[in-house]
């Protein structure tokens, strides 16, 4: 039986500083509807509709494994996440509202040039 031993990746001021990040834009999903993956129970047909998921768990295990070279990266991400359940969902639904909602307040939150502080990396 082989097993396989993950290696605990270094924390970078990078991803200290998205760790960050994310806490902050979590902080903006209050019904946690962007915490999980979407599964196709919860939403019917939501694996055919959307090709390229995203969610905050996801998001934080690319951060752990240092797959984000860059802001920008993970400011992709999750504007992936909002626009995912603008798609799927109608516009008179409860998560096509918290999705834009959430996607104005972390546009905010990740506007780069108020970040300067906390990036002290080049971006
Ligand atoms: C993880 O997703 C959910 C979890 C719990 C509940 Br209640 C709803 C969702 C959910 N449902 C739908 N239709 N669209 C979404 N976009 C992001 N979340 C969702």
């Amino acid at each position: 039986r082989t097993c396989i031993i993950k290696k605990a990746q270094e924390k970078t001021s990078l991803s200290r500083a998205l760790e960050h990040l994310l806490a902050l834009l979590e902080k903006k999903d209050p019904q946690n509807f962007f915490a999980w993956p979407v599964t196709d129970a919860i939403a019917p047909g939501y694996s055919k509709i959307i090709t390229n998921p995203m969610d905050f768990s996801s998001m934080k295990q690319k951060i752990d494994e240092n797959q984000y070279t860059n802001l920008k990266e993970f400011s992709d991400d999750f504007q992936l996440m909002c626009e995912n359940a603008m798609k799927y969902n109608h516009t008179d639904t409860v998560y096509f509202k918290a999705s834009r909602k959430l996607l104005l307040a972390g546009q905010k939150i990740l506007q780069h040039d108020k970040l300067g502080w906390l990036l002290q990396i080049s971006p």
